[in-house]
């Protein structure tokens, strides 16, 4: 429960009780951000999603002690005129709301540039004409591949961090051609931020712009066939976890070489915390969010997912635990991949005294023990059913 004691910021200010318009608050990082919100401070959140499934144990019943701070508006931001009047009403607006899955990049790359970009419009319109605050989620795939990924594989260049670590105010962004339609996602994202930076520049409007360097944890995505399309392909903690409930090989793309940094939803949230309460340091900036000392290729990930799954099911895992795909039949056309992620942390250290605390085998020792905790017994009735039939 929130606190009653005066909440003070890094500076020793008093924060005052603020509203939050939340879009995109039904979805993974939504729903963690909700749930801290609620448990630990004293401000009111407009949720505002299409869904609400992840936040339903935070709006009911009514004896909850945040009810009243929580209000849910079920509300499509492509086409819904209620937006303006629940930014004008907030002292804060963050967005959420994409279309985030990498399935869909190169298979429905134009719902992705319009959710990404175009849907983010009126959203950024309405906070700068109202001079309300915006916390605004990009992603760490704006750097897109590495500058090293571009040197011969035996350059001794490729083990200058000169040439991987990913700057906010330094590194390029790398895209591949258009025809690689993966980097739609990256590409509208990209013209977001540099659209928000602009408002800021030119017309004062105070934002930050959040980059985040694969968050995983609980409510991640959906498992397919059970909370979501049975061919739909959510992102790689939601399918290997899948894999794992039916025992089946973890399909590794290319040969899972691509790296990748996980940062725990828990320590992530606690720097947007830091955001929100603390404007004077957290305006202006785009912040990289991830842990830089959990790096993995996704093979190491489907290896270590395996052991922790086997720990906290008490199952053995299966005799062939991985096998190979190929991109094109994984993704379909236009796929293509970022090589390795590894955020640069100076400017979140600097401004809020961030850093992330749990390492990869906790975060995923948790994460698992919840989705076999949730899913296991669906995943088991949901495959005897056919056979019963
Ligand atoms: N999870 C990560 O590691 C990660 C990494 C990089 C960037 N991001 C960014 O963070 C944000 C949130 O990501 P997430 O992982 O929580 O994804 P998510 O898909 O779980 O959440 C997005 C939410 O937005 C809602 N939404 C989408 N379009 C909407 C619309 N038109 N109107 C109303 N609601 C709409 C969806 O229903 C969903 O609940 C996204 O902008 C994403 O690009 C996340
Ligand atoms: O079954 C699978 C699924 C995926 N892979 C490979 O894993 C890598 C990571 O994939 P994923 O987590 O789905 O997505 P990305 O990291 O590539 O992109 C996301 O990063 C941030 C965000 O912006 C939002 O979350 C999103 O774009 C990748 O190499 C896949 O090919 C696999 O081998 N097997």
């Amino acid at each position: 429960m929130a606190s009653t004691t005066a909440r003070l910021d890094l500076d020793g200010n008093t924060i005052n009780p603020m509203t939050i318009c939340m879009i995109g608050a039904g979805g993974f990082i939504g729903s963690h951000l909700c749930e801290k919100l609620m448990q630990e401070t004293p401000h009111t959140v407009l949720a505002v999603d299409v869904y609400n499934d992840k936040i339903k144990h935070l709006l009911e019943p009514d004896s909850l002690p945040w009810a009243g701070r929580i209000q849910f508006h079920r509300l499509n931001i492509k086409n819904d005129s209620r937006l303006e009047g629940l930014i004008k009403c907030s002292d804060l607006t963050i967005n959420l709301a994409a279309i985030c899955t990498p399935a869909d990049y190169n298979t429905r790359p134009l719902d992705t540039i319009y959710s990404n970009f175009i849907d983010a419009l009126p959203v950024l319109k309405y906070c700068s004409e109202n001079n309300k605050r915006l916390i605004h989620f990009s992603t760490c795939e704006v750097y897109g591949k590495t500058i090293g990924s571009y040197l011969p594989k035996d350059s001794p260049l490729r083990q200058d961090p000169a040439y991987y670590i990913l700057k906010e105010d330094v590194s390029p962004c790398i895209f591949g051609s258009v025809e690689k339609q993966r980097w739609s996602y990256a590409c509208a994202k990209q013209l977001i931020e540099r659209l928000i930076y602009a408002e800021g520049a030119e017309n004062g409007l105070e934002f930050t712009i959040v980059r985040p360097f694969n968050w995983i944890g609980p409510r991640m995505d959906f498992i397919p066939g059970i909370d979501g399309p049975s061919e739909g392909v959510p992102r790689v903690l939601a399918c290997f976890s899948n894999n794992l409930l039916r025992r089946e090989p973890l399909k590794l793309v290319d040969g899972g070489e691509s790296q990748r940094t996980f940062v725990y939803i828990k320590d992530a949230i606690e720097a947007v915390l830091l955001m929100i309460e603390n404007p004077g340091r957290a305006s202006g900036h785009i912040f990289n969010v991830g842990n830089p000392n959990n790096e993995v290729t996704v093979r190491q990930l489907a290896e270590m997912m395996t052991k922790v799954y086997s720990k906290v099911s008490g199952e053995d895992s299966i005799e062939t635990p991985t096998i190979d795909v190929s991109s094109k039949e994984f993704y379909g056309e236009g796929y293509d991949d970022s090589d390795k992620r590894i955020p640069d942390m100076t400017i979140i250290n600097k401004q809020l005294g961030w850093n992330p605390k749990t390492s990869l085998w906790d975060l995923l020792e948790s994460t698992l023990t919840y989705q076999h905790k949730t899913y296991a017994e669906a995943i088991k009735q949901a495959i005897a059913k056919p056979l019963a039939n």
